[in-house]
């Protein structure tokens, strides 16, 4: 199955090593005034996709001796285990097969020996019917009116990328208004359904399992609410949809098995976009640019799969993070994308990346001793600039950061986008050069200060720089563009889970509060006192049983 090399047991790590030791104190400004060739040398193009990595503390050894780490990883062996329909989440004991749901050349995609793409097609066919439908107001609501909002109840992986996506897509959005309902706090639906009308409302109930306490809540909730207005059993068919795994959870929810758009479990919940999962995207935007998003994630996937590594975006990518991430000791990766529509990027990826490679035991069941993944963040800029840049610039961390912009916008308002892209390139030459004191002390002359005020105020006007950055710049955020970037995040996400020797497809983490709150919830039923805790967790839920 999938190799299980500790990495830092390789020679590449060891070489790795000793290099960080020689490269560490070198400076990016010397790194650039060494090697006129870095731009075109360390830059990748791919379709409308510049991935410009120079100003990163590398050079040439550092990039090959990273490459040799992927391959005395076995990284390529198990990229063609995933396309392959491998069983590499193995702690599920299931293939991982996002990239059949975008195989837009429909080459067989074996799981368990039978070809997936027949019942692909069927759903997306499926897909395609009921978001033609809906849009075009054939599909009428229960009094005979067309859909006017689309409600889609779901979290995590269920919620995640269709708020993204249709965000990230709105330009391209028809007349559907679209909400997104993912908090178990009653607020989110309550808020919801105060502004759309049972009529015109059409609700997808978007779990895989079907069993997600917080969505099973809101769809129960919004299921009463609809009856409630005057709608009888039979009418919730032309008004509740289901995107799931489990036909039988469905069914006896009260949803018609023919409103349920089923995916497989050889999807995971945060690579689902690209199943059923997305059809309040197909729903926002129509399908024809659903398919498109579908064929840009596609051409990344065979750019992944047959580019060798030195020209490979998602590898080169993974490789950088762990230089930062293994050598430099930086814990976290910023995401600063310089598009007001790409808002909830970052937030998408601290699923994709954290819940992936968020883990300490290795493939092998040991603890590991080095460091996995790291934790990601960011905002869009130029906000981003105005609120936490200072601790990119001048704090202590090294925090590696992706910029990404579009060279057009959607919006050609005034001089907006030249404003915005001045900046998008002044902050990395910024974080780069750094202003040196010698700069400093000539502006602060320049402003008429004396020598005693400039010696004072020299200090905190100096800016290192030597901060590093990747710069994707991409012609426009279209389907296929926004396809292939987070197409471009999922495999360099699973290249560095593979280096880190750790399963990226799993997710236990996130079961332990799970089982607790269902231990606690009973207990938060009665009004006695509970004693059966801690003293500090039995301490708030008196306090909480007290004040409510
Ligand atoms: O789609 P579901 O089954 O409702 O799961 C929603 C989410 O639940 C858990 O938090 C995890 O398993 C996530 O990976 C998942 O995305």
């Amino acid at each position: 199955m999938l190799p299980s090399t500790d990495f830092t047991t390789t020679n590449a790590f060891k070489y790795l090593t000793d290099h960080y030791i020689d490269l560490a104190p070198k400076s990016l400004r010397e790194l650039f005034s060494a090697d006129p060739n870095r731009f075109s040398k360390f830059s990748i193009q791919f379709e409308d996709i510049l991935l410009d990595y120079s100003k990163n503390r590398i050079d040439d050894e550092t990039i090959a001796l990273l490459i040799q780490l992927a391959k005395e990883c076995g990284v390529k062996d198990a990229v063609e285990a995933m396309f392959n329909g491998e069983k590499i989440n193995a702690t599920e004991g299931r293939e991982v097969l996002h990239t059949a749901l975008r195989n837009r050349s429909n080459t067989p995609v074996l799981a368990g020996g039978k070809d997936v793409m027949p019942d692909v097609n069927a759903v997306l066919q499926h897909m395609k019917e009921f978001s033609n439908a809906v849009i075009s107001g054939e599909w009428k609501g229960y009094t005979g009116k067309p859909i006017t909002d689309v409600v889609n109840i779901g979290i995590g992986g269920s919620d995640l990328g269709p708020v993204m996506v249709t965000e990230a897509l709105k330009a391209y959005k028809n007349h559907l208004n679209l909400h997104f309902v993912s908090n178990v706090d009653g607020t989110h639906i309550a808020e919801t359904l105060k502004t759309v009308n049972p009529e015109t409302t059409l609700f997808l109930i978007a779990s895989k399992t079907f069993t997600t306490q917080e969505t099973m809540a809101n769809a129960h909730t919004a299921r009463n609410w609809f009856l409630e207005s005057g709608a009888v059993e039979a009418d919730v068919a032309k008004h509740f949809a289901a995107l799931s795994t489990n036909a039988e959870a469905v069914s006896k929810f009260g949803i018609d098995t023919a409103n349920m758009f089923g995916f497989w479990d050889w999807v995971g919940g945060r690579y689902s976009l690209w199943s059923a999962i997305g059809l309040s995207i197909a729903l926002s935007i129509g399908f024809d640019n659903f398919e498109e998003l579908l064929g840009g994630a596609h051409a990344m996937d065979n750019h992944f799969r047959n580019t060798e590594f030195e020209q490979n975006i998602p590898v080169i990518l993974a490789l950088i993070g762990i230089w930062y991430n293994n050598f430099f000791e930086s814990e976290t990766e910023a995401i600063l994308p310089y598009d007001q529509y790409m808002h909830r990027f970052a937030a998408y990826f601290q699923q994709g990346d954290m819940e992936s490679n968020g883990k300490y035991v290795d493939r092998n069941g040991k603890v590991v001793d080095y460091s996995t993944g790291p934790v990601i963040w960011g905002e869009p800029g130029t906000n981003g600039q105005h609120a936490f840049y200072q601790l990119i610039h001048q704090g202590t961390k090294l925090i590696p950061c992706d910029f990404i912009a579009p060279a057009q916008t959607h919006n050609p308002v005034g001089e907006h986008h030249t404003l915005l892209l001045s900046n998008f390139f002044a902050q990395t030459e910024a974080l780069m050069n750094g202003k040196t004191e010698e700069e400093v002390v000539a502006e602060l002359k320049a402003q008429g200060k004396t020598d005693d005020e400039i010696k004072i105020l020299a200090p905190f006007k100096v800016f290192e720089g030597n901060r590093p950055t990747n710069s994707i710049l991409v012609k426009k955020i279209t389907p296929h563009t926004l396809g292939a970037l987070i197409a471009m995040y999922e495999h360099k996400i699973f290249v560095q889970g593979i280096i880190w020797n750790i399963y990226s497809f799993d997710q236990w983490g996130v079961e332990l509060g799970k089982q607790l709150a269902g231990k606690i919830l009973p207990e938060l039923r009665t009004a006695e006192d509970v004693t059966t805790h801690d003293a500090s967790t039995n301490g708030l839920i008196n306090q909480y049983k007290a004040w409510r």
